[in-house]
């Protein structure tokens, strides 16, 4: 097992939809190290979100072991969960979940103060770098989807976590600007050694990162 930040063991995982179980995770193993990025493809409804919901711990195995960060999560409390969801962990899923009504900069500094942070010369940083700087005080409500992808990405790395789940960051970008993000957010990630599983359907998206899962039929093949 070594030093990986995710390990999943014989993992089970399936839903019943009325008379008919699909197993999305049948006996799964993984692991993930640490400052790794690997791309997770896969045709569609074989259980890419679940997996990054597994991960993300906002949805739960039905049997097997999930490891996170060297400690079994079988017997996490909910403040176990929320304690690694705030210290270790970003996320940029299809739904962006910004605060509307608030800035950009009010939305990025509300997520830091989640996490016990305060802003530093990092979150200029990734502003500036992701090309948001002169909307910094606009609201989220005025800005396209693909500044709010971007904002999502600021918004999940500011606290330098150490594990990014995303799930289609650049599903609302066209081609130049999803590579003008992919590249910035490699290059982010390697900056604060954070570890990426992001869901890809472009293969493009995917030769960004170090390795490839594909997970079909409830098995990953590398
Ligand atoms: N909460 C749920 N209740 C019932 N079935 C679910 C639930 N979540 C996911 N599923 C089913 O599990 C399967 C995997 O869904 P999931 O969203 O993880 O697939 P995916 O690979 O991410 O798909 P896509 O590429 O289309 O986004 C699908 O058949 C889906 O309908």
């Amino acid at each position: 097992m070594g030093n990986s930040i995710v390990t999943l063991n014989s993992v089970c995982k399936g839903f019943n939809d009325g008379d008919k179980h699909h197993q999305v995770l049948d006996n799964t193993n993984l692991q993930l190290a640490p400052a790794e990025t690997v791309a997770l493809t896969g045709p569609s409804g074989c259980g890419k979100s679940t997996l990054l919901n597994i991960i993300g711990g906002f949805e739960f195995i039905d049997s097997g072991n999930l490891s996170l960060f060297g400690n079994n999560t079988a017997d996490w409390h909910d403040s176990q969960w929320s304690q690694y969801r705030r210290s270790n962990l970003g996320v940029v899923f299809q739904q962006f979940n910004l605060l509307t009504p608030l800035n950009v900069k009010d939305n990025i500094a509300f997520s830091l103060r989640l996490s016990q942070q305060h802003w530093s010369p990092w979150c200029d940083h990734l502003i500036d770098l992701l090309g948001l700087s002169a909307v910094k005080n606009r609201h989220i409500e005025a800005l396209s989807g693909g500044q709010q992808q971007r904002v999502a990405i600021a918004r999940a790395l500011a606290h330098k976590p150490q594990l990014l789940l995303a799930d289609e960051p650049t599903g609302n970008l066209d081609e130049n600007a999803g590579r003008d993000v992919m590249t910035l957010l490699t290059e982010l990630a390697k900056e604060s050694q954070t570890s990426i599983l992001m869901v890809t359907h472009s293969a493009e998206c995917a030769a960004f990162m170090q390795r490839r899962w594909h997970l079909e039929q409830g098995h990953i093949h590398e």
